[in-house]
């Protein structure tokens, strides 16, 4: 493409100017399978003959297949990236294009030496899921992450995008983090109650569906979750399908849930019938034996400090019996507490201070996995001054946030940068959409919570109340958690 010299420079003769070979040789170093490849085909018809080459191409064609179809979960999660990742690189990112793109949005440098159009150079790209492409960019002297900033709209416009961001990686290298289109189109139903104990897996709870289209699961036994999101992004379903997911074991007994809600009720009274133990904000202060006599406290740090209190009995009563994990049953039920605003109950102060909270939560984080206690708390500010237990969380998952700096403050270091886009969530109809990182990568996947409308609220409550006694034979589902 001819380019006019910026206006006021000069243009000095062209014996700095790289020339075409020299040009072609750097590109082919850069890229040695474009000779590598066809050269290993000749070289193995040669050797091997044609026939032999073609059995081996179709053979790992076949072997890729049967991967493929024989378990597709670890194709896609290990194949599906790479082969995306060549394909994106190899038509979406390709020379020509990728060079007008940026000339257009004017991210290309005039070498005032040569008049040379310097292009950034493209690196390498990175296509973890279908949506996310993570481009790495060599930037020209003279540019900064600023310059790309500053054309962000455009540059996100001209390849097709609906979310970017773009960050410094090393000197002169950028991370630009492209999100297109949105997999879920439709609002997703909520999690289905299983009939039965035995039907629920507590290795992996039902919460929605991954931009895979497949079933996007948690496991609660031996965790604890963390929730972030903005005012209005959906955590909501996030509380009801756990409950939906586990609905049969609470039922019978065989799984308890505590729920504190410093909101005053507004999202859970709804649920109250599920709840072995309950309080909100708008509840008058409780009395509370803290092993010295009864005390005056606040009647949601009541509900905390009575589910340590049960867990240390678990502890005591494993610890007698010399066993090392329990199995949930109705007699040792599965305990789990939710915290509907992590931050309001450790703002909490009065007779007990903030930091005794947070030693409580703390104490119930680190020691109550094993015994059988998870906790799931959400969270609008997931900042360490706010909530500095944050770190205890074992699975995170962040919808909408309102800053870009909590993504990774919930999801881990650079985890926006690898795709987790969630202060770019769109504020209406994305609610329920987030990202997640999984147990084996640390790539972030975007999901969709189901939704669960009044009417589920009110069918749980139906179906799943606890029975005022356990059912003479629930011991025979004992669940491990
Ligand atoms: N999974 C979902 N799919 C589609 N829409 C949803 C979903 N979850 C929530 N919504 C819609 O978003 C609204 C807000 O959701 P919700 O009350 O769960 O947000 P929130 O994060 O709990 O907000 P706040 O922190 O202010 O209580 C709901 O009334 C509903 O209309």
């Amino acid at each position: 493409m001819s380019r006019k010299p910026k206006t006021g420079t000069a243009i000095r003769r062209n014996r700095y100017k790289t020339r075409p070979e020299a040009r072609c040789a750097l590109w082919l170093a850069r890229h040695p399978g474009f000779l590598a490849t066809p050269a290993a085909v000749t070289a193995s018809v040669l050797e091997l003959g044609p026939v032999t080459t073609g059995s081996l191409a179709a053979s790992t064609l076949v072997a890729g297949l049967g991967w493929y179809r024989a378990h597709p979960e670890s194709f896609t999660r290990i194949a599906s990236p790479r082969l995306r990742s060549a394909r994106r690189r190899w038509t979406r990112y390709i020379g020509q294009s990728w060079r007008s793109t940026l000339d257009f949005c004017d991210l290309t440098v005039d070498d005032r030496r040569t008049g040379e159009v310097l292009v950034p150079r493209l690196l390498k790209v990175a296509s973890p899921t279908p949506s996310i492409d993570v481009v790495t960019v060599a930037i020209r002297k003279g540019q900064s992450v600023e310059t790309f900033r500053n054309a962000q709209a455009e540059l996100a416009s001209a390849l097709g995008a609906d979310a970017i961001s773009i960050e410094k990686a090393k000197p002169r290298v950028l991370t630009v983090t492209l999100v297109f289109g949105n997999p879920f189109e439709d609002v997703i139903p909520p999690a289905d109650i299983p009939g039965d104990p035995s039907e629920v897996d507590l290795a992996a709870i039902e919460l929605g569906d991954t931009e895979y289209g497949a079933v996007w699961t948690e496991p609660l036994a031996g965790q604890h979750w963390l929730i972030s999101g903005g005012t209005g992004s959906g955590k909501g379903s996030l509380l009801w399908n756990p409950l939906r997911a586990m609905g049969p074991m609470i039922r019978d007994r065989v799984a308890r849930i505590s729920m504190i809600d410093p909101k005053g009720g507004m999202e859970t009274e709804r649920g109250r019938p599920l709840f072995f133990d309950y309080a909100t904000s708008a509840d008058d202060e409780t009395e509370y034996d803290n092993g010295d006599g009864d005390e005056v406290v606040d009647p949601m740090l009541a509900v905390l400090f009575r589910f340590r209190d049960r867990m240390r009995e678990r502890q005591e009563q494993l610890r007698e019996d010399g066993l090392r994990k329990f199995t949930a049953s109705a007699g040792t039920p599965f305990e789990v507490l939710m915290i509907d605003e992590l931050m309001m109950l450790t703002a909490l102060s009065g007779r007990r201070t903030v930091s005794e909270v947070n030693r409580v939560l703390a104490e119930i984080l680190t020691q109550g996995r094993a015994a059988g206690y998870a906790v799931i708390a959400y969270v609008q500010e997931p900042a360490k001054d706010i909530v500095p237990v944050r770190d205890l969380f074992t699975r995170r998952i962040s919808l909408r946030t309102g800053a870009a700096s909590f993504v990774d403050m919930v999801l881990g270091e650079g985890a926006r940068d690898r795709g987790a886009l969630a202060d770019e969530i769109p504020e209406t109809g994305c609610e329920g959409i987030g990202y997640r990182t999984s147990e084996t990568s640390r790539q972030p996947i975007r999901v969709r919570a189901g939704y669960s409308t009044d009417d589920d609220i009110d069918e749980l409550v139906r179906l799943c109340t606890p029975a005022d006694e356990p059912p003479a034979d629930s011991n025979v589902y004992p669940i491990a958690a």
